[in-house]
């Protein structure tokens, strides 16, 4: 098994932590206590949360260890990118998970801006409705790895496998296997060492969606290997882990592990007594969306496989349903 460790950034201790998200007492009360929404800062010790602008967020371990995150939309294809950067690291060292190509610049000015130090760009899968950024991304910042599960047969700097370790400064992803989207389907995890920040954040990519999950119609797609790779890696987690999939159509930003397991109305937990297994219940629902094929399918899917960057030589794929 790939251990990236051995890619692990040179640790030199500083502490560089970021200020200016102080707020008045008067906005502080009337900032909900019981969910850190994106444009929350969350002081570790205290449980205190204030309202910075909307997707700013720093995350700060019991050792004082600040993870700065941003949540990023690409409105054409709703697809959110995922920025986290060890900021308390002399370097603050950053990683972007599913960027897409059009957006590129956006999240290179945001990452000058900030001082970060770009050194991964993550595909949680290999996507079906836009072109992948991480090409782009490499070609833009030397230096940067692209990332990408070995399981999906792409073309990578980096393929990982259930278990890695990706580390960025002192902070990691740990790597979970959640096919069923298609075969290749990963989710990122925030480490779970009390180092680490808290809550856990999962990436989930288009295997857990917010109230939904993605289609298993094409790309070795498969409902029931979806409804194992939830229920076995997913909402094992624990419940106040936040969930940040790769897409929203509905304008929902975040929800937790707790929430899902209550509320997915495909995955949740069977209220309504059906006189089918939850399982199949599920797989009788993915079988009947009848969703039409995204349209840029034709061209994301070959580009995907290469991050992004399409190879002139490259066949097409065709999009094989099952
Ligand atoms: N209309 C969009 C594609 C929408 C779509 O199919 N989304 C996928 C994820 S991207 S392959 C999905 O799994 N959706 C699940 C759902 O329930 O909507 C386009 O043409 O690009």
């Amino acid at each position: 098994m790939l251990r990236i460790n051995a890619l692990r950034f040179c640790l030199i201790k500083s502490s560089p932590l970021l200020n200016g998200c102080n707020l008045s007492p008067q906005t502080l009360a009337k900032t909900p206590l019981s969910f850190p929404k994106p444009g929350t800062v969350i002081k570790f010790s205290a449980h205190v949360f204030s309202g910075a602008p909307k997707s700013y967020s720093t995350s700060t371990t019991g050792t004082g260890r600040k993870l700065l995150f941003r949540q990023l939309f690409e409105k054409e294809s709703s697809t959110y990118t995922y920025l986290l950067a060890d900021v308390s690291h002399s370097q603050k060292p950053a990683l972007l998970i599913d960027p897409v190509d059009k957006t590129v610049d956006r999240d290179l000015s945001l990452v000058k801006e900030l001082g970060l130090k770009l050194i991964y760009a993550l595909n949680t899968h290999v996507h079906a409705d836009h072109v992948t950024g991480t090409g782009l991304l490499k070609t833009k910042v030397p230096g940067v790895k692209s990332i990408i599960s070995k399981a999906s047969n792409s073309k990578a700097d980096i393929l990982v496998e259930a278990g890695d370790k990706i580390y960025f400064g002192d902070l990691f992803l740990e790597v979970r296997a959640t096919p069923g989207h298609t075969f290749g389907c990963i989710t990122y995890v925030t480490g779970d060492d009390s180092d680490q920040p808290q809550p856990r954040m999962a990436f989930t990519g288009d295997a857990l969606m917010i109230r939904g999950c993605g289609r298993t119609d094409f790309q070795g797609g498969s409902s029931s290997q979806l409804y194992d790779s939830v229920h076995s890696q997913i909402f094992t987690l624990p419940e106040d882990t936040l969930v940040y999939p790769a897409h929203d159509y509905r304008g929902f930003t975040v929800s937790t592990m707790g929430e899902e397991k209550l509320y997915n109305p495909r995955l949740a937990k069977d209220k309504f007594h059906l006189p089918t297994t939850l399982q199949e219940t599920f797989e009788k629902i993915m079988e009947n969306l009848n969703l039409p094929y995204p349209k840029m399918i034709d061209v994301a899917l070959p580009a995907n496989m290469v991050c992004g960057l399409q190879d002139p030589s490259a066949k097409p794929v065709q999009a094989a349903s099952n």
